[in-house]
């Protein structure tokens, strides 16, 4: 089987094109949603999704700022922004770009976050909400896998999803938005015994794990639908998911690309959220 292509590129444009749309009506009823990114340090991967956060905030009418600390900062004075920007009513939406500097407390960080501007669904408020079915912001990667599923009119229900990877960040929660679509998920990991035995049950593979291209066609059952989550930079600079695509492609019937596939979805999806923190200050 050649695999369909699901072109993250192409639909997080056309999802922005609603945003902009969602944007001018807030601001036609006197809300400007507005959008506070905080980058501590100079990680260079951090500074390039920093800046295409705030291009993107522009492109849709979204008033952003970003606040870039120096390394130095102590936890004390980025709480004390945190909690500043929390009280700051253009604000609706804060995020602190991870990973922080090993000084700082990532938890201590997240927590400080007002769940009601929490637009990366980080706090554990709002974990705690997905995890129960209630009103919560979506993690953005997640939430991104997910709107690729619809818009490729893939239904999980009764399906038999397998997530590669335990994260916070992506694997415990896109298990948990996939479960709440009534898919049956397995969720693996470092400690999984016979893994390939495991992912190769799934109609819906999920890999966020991070090692470069270790899910291998062999692992992957015919038909089925490969999400591939992971951006990992080779030695000989070429960017690769988690998944090895081409051997993965001959047995999908859609697939994510890297890049192209998930990674453009994570900045629409905190558009998304932002706009949405903005709607119900309405
Ligand atoms: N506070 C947060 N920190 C981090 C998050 C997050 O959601 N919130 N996620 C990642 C980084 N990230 C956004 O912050 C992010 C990663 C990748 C992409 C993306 O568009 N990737 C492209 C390739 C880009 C490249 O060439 O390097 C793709 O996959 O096509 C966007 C955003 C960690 N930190």
């Amino acid at each position: 089987m050649a695999a369909n292509i699901l072109d993250g590129k192409k639909i997080a444009q056309e999802v922005r094109e609603e945003i902009k749309r969602e944007v001018e009506e807030l601001k036609s009823k006197g809300v400007h949603p507005g959008l506070a990114v905080i980058l501590v340090g100079d990680d260079p991967a951090s500074q390039v999704y920093v800046r295409n956060k705030h291009k993107a905030c522009g492109d849709v009418g979204i008033y952003s700022e970003v606040h870039r600390l120096p390394k130095e900062t102590t936890q004390e004075e980025l709480l004390e922004l945190i909690h500043k920007l929390n009280n700051d009513d253009k604000i609706h939406g804060i995020l602190v770009q991870l990973p922080v500097p090993d000084h700082i407390d990532e938890k201590a960080v997240i927590d400080a976050i007002s769940l009601d501007k929490d637009v990366d669904g980080f706090h554990p408020a709002n974990v705690g909400n997905l995890v129960i079915g209630d009103e919560c912001f979506y993690p953005c990667t997640p939430h991104g896998c997910m709107v690729l599923l619809d818009k490729a009119g893939i239904d999980p229900k009764g399906k038999k999803a397998v997530v590669v990877g335990r994260s916070n960040i992506v694997g415990k929660p896109v298990a948990m938005m996939l479960l709440a679509r009534h898919a049956t998920v397995t969720i693996c990991h470092s400690r999984t015994q016979n893994l390939a035995e495991e992912t190769r049950q799934a109609d819906i593979l999920v890999a966020a794990v991070g090692r470069p291209e270790m899910i291998t066609g062999d692992m992957i059952k015919e038909g089925a639908v490969v999400i591939d989550v992971g951006i990992n930079r080779l030695d000989d600079g070429r960017l690769v998911g988690d998944v090895h695509f081409e051997s993965a492609a001959e047995k999908a019937s859609w697939i994510t690309p890297v890049p192209g596939g998930v990674g453009p979805m994570t900045i629409t999806m905190l558009l998304k959220n932002t706009v949405e923190a903005a709607r119900r200050k309405c």
